[in-house]
């Protein structure tokens, strides 16, 4: 009884707006100042490129581990990882390639939690699409973590891809490289249309994904070949349809993140374009039979190898609450101090304008805000 209202409590704290308001801004503000730090390693990076990058994955660290931290310790969302015993010491200790679902509005977080349980979520790479290198924060961080982005355009995008990608032949920390290889989030609307191509491709219907686009992934294989170890099939789920998001997590919402990890040596994709594109159909073909399973019985096949969340994400987002609280309050204090109307409503104005951005930011992650692409029919190739 005494425990249940302890948790109430708790609970109805996590939930309250101004609580909110200070996370936001300990992230803006923290995230200002990696930025600017990343901007002063510019000048090393002519120097000493290995020591640069080494730097900035520790900088991009500070940044995401801050996430992860609502996600782990803000939120105690639980994550359970189903995978092969012998593939687990490999992980982390490699570089992959990770192809993942993309039906969720967290997925890409929870696939920073296993990164950081695996001590590779500074280096943890992306094919994003071009407009969140524009995000504040994060995108200006990841062009420092040379994350490769894509305009959707295989036209332009086949050059630029494969350069971004040649270019970490040479990474001096293990990488995971995450590819969502639909391309975009899974809706109702993208489905039907997805499975109208498959059908003209003579591809057989998936219920839970949309149909993979191929050239991303086999422009990636082909680049990573030598560098990568092998591709880590990754299906995510949650349990009692759970539809997470962002914002659950800032009110301290606690969801239960499944993931099925299946470990691909690279060397064993096909080489040729159409060979590796048949590949990966059929892979996503067996990722729908795995959700299926789920589905049917709350599980994933295969064992349970879950590593525990590790404290660093935490200890690194008290250090900056303690770093940034401080001033903030002095400014409030000399602000009611001052008694100006002018100053406090600037203040007011300025509060509003960071968490009107900080909305917008979580925008990004939302299924409903999401863009038009693969609403749209393109012109099939049937070659
Ligand atoms: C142990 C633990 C393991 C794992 C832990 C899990 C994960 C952790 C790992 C790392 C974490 C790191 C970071 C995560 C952080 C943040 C992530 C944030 C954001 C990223 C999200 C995105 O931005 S997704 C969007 C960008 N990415 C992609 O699009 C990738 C997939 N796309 C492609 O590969 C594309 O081919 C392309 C982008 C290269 C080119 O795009 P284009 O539009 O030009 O596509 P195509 O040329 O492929 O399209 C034409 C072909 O598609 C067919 N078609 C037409 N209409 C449709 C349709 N509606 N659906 C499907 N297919 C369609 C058409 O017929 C053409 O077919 P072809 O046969 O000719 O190819
Ligand atoms: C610590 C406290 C944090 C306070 C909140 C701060 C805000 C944090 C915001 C994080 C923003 C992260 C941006 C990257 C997320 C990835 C987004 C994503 O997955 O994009 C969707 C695309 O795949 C598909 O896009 P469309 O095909 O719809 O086009």
């Amino acid at each position: 009884m005494e425990f249940n209202s302890k948790m109430g409590i708790l609970q109805l704290l996590k939930s309250q707006f101004v609580l909110h308001l200070l996370m936001v801004y300990v992230f803006m503000a923290s995230g200002i100042i990696v930025n600017l730090l990343q901007i002063c390693t510019l000048p090393l990076w002519l120097v000493n490129k290995k020591l640069a990058r080494k730097v900035n994955v520790r900088l991009g660290y500070c940044i995401m581990s801050q996430i992860v931290a609502v996600l782990e310790w803000w939120s105690a969302t639980e994550c359970t990882l189903y995978t092969d015993p012998e593939s687990y010491p490999l992980y982390g200790n490699e570089n992959a390639i990770v192809v993942l679902n993309h039906n969720f509005e967290i997925d890409f977080l929870c696939g920073w939690t296993f990164c950081d349980r695996f001590g590779v979520l500074g280096s943890s790479k992306v094919l994003a699409k071009k407009e969140l290198a524009y995000v504040p924060v994060i995108g200006w961080m990841w062009y420092f973590l040379e994350i490769v982005f894509c305009k959707r355009k295989w036209e332009e995008d086949r050059q630029t891809v494969a350069e971004s990608l040649q270019n970490l032949h040479d990474y001096p920390e293990n990488f995971w490289f995450l590819l969502f290889c639909e391309g975009t989030r899974f809706t109702l609307k993208k489905h039907k249309l997805s499975m109208q191509v498959a059908e003209s491709k003579g591809l057989p219907k998936l219920k839970y994904h949309l149909l993979p686009r191929t050239k991303g992934f086999w422009v990636t294989v082909q680049n990573l070949r030598g560098n990568a170890a092998a591709v880590y099939d990754s299906t995510l789920n949650f349990r009692n349809n759970e539809a997470p998001s962002l914002l659950g997590l800032l009110n301290g919402k606690k969801y239960h993140a499944d993931l099925y990890v299946r470990r691909i040596p690279l060397d064993t994709i096909p080489e040729g374009e159409a060979e590796c594109a048949s590949w990966l159909h059929k892979l996503y073909q067996e990722k729908d039979s795995f959700q299926e399973h789920y589905a049917q019985t709350g599980k994933f096949p295969g064992p349970i190898k879950s590593p525990p969340r590790r404290p660093w994400s935490l200890i690194i987002w008290i250090f900056w609450f303690c770093l940034l609280l401080f001033p903030l309050f002095r400014v409030f204090a000399q602000l009611a101090h001052s008694g100006s109307v002018l100053t406090i409503l600037t203040t007011v104005a300025l509060c509003i304008a960071v968490s009107l951005v900080a909305r917008w930011m979580i925008g990004q992650t939302e299924i409903n805000r999401g863009s038009s692409y693969g609403n749209a029919k393109v012109s099939i190739n049937n070659n």
